[in-house]
């Protein structure tokens, strides 16, 4: 994977070189506000005046961001799925049967595993997910984050980073871990996550120290 960087005189973020291997899960955790859709952007070369990344990049936004005038399968027709890729496409999101629908014909949580599926349309290098569990009740959470494990699992050389707000996510779904915190932010914590649960206990004090040291005035 080619490495990433912020250059000096980001806006947000302080310079830094990121280094992302095949196969890595990061979950992305930080105060609010901090800069890590900001992050997201730029990792998907989506900031004015960068270049076109060079590698697949499939990103979930917040927002579902289908084209509400289109059905599921034009929409995914729009990305360049055959004819024939639409229906396994949508099933492998437990949408077998939605193809004919328009995104405001769905849940909040259909509409993200429609999102999801167009994430996956383009054979992602890297997958980016934006707070992918946001708004949703507790059980379509579970479930979307059980879908997300089967599709790592199904495709083993892509990558992930995943915006969070909760520890939690992070021991379901990461090996790796990092914490964007500060003005300019950075990156103020880059780890294996141990899913062990003294580590993971450990760490979750760890990140909570960051956040109040990151929210407590210098
Ligand atoms: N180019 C820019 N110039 C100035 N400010 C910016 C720029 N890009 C983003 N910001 C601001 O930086 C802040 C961080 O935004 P961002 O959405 O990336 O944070 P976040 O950590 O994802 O927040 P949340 O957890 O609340 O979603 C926001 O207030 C945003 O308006």
């Amino acid at each position: 994977m080619p490495e990433f960087s912020v250059p000096a005189g980001h806006p947000i973020l302080a310079p830094m070189t990121l280094q992302v291997a095949r196969g890595d899960h990061i979950c992305l955790l930080g105060p609010s506000g901090t800069g890590k859709t900001t992050l997201l952007n730029r990792l998907a070369g989506l900031e004015p005046g960068q270049p076109r990344p060079a590698l697949r990049v499939g990103y979930l936004f917040q927002e579902h961001r289908l084209l509400p005038w289109r059905t599921l399968r034009d929409n995914l027709r729009l990305v360049g799925v055959s004819r024939d890729q639409v229906a396994p496409l949508l099933a492998r999101v437990g949408l077998a049967d939605a193809a004919d629908l328009y995104p405001d014909q769905l849940s909040l949580g259909m509409a993200r595993r429609a999102a999801l599926a167009r994430c996956l349309a383009v054979r992602p290098d890297l997958l980016l997910l934006d707070e992918p569990f946001a708004s949703l009740d507790p059980q379509r959470a579970v479930e979307l984050q059980g879908l997300i494990r089967e599709l790592l699992k199904q495709f083993p050389d892509m990558a992930m980073i995943c915006v969070t707000h909760e520890v939690r996510d992070a021991e379901a779904l990461a090996n790796r871990i990092w914490y964007l915190a500060g003005r300019p932010a950075c990156l103020q914590f880059d780890g294996a996550l141990d899913s062990t649960s003294a580590c993971f206990a450990g760490l979750a004090r760890r990140l909570e120290a960051l956040g109040r040291e990151a929210a407590s005035p210098a």
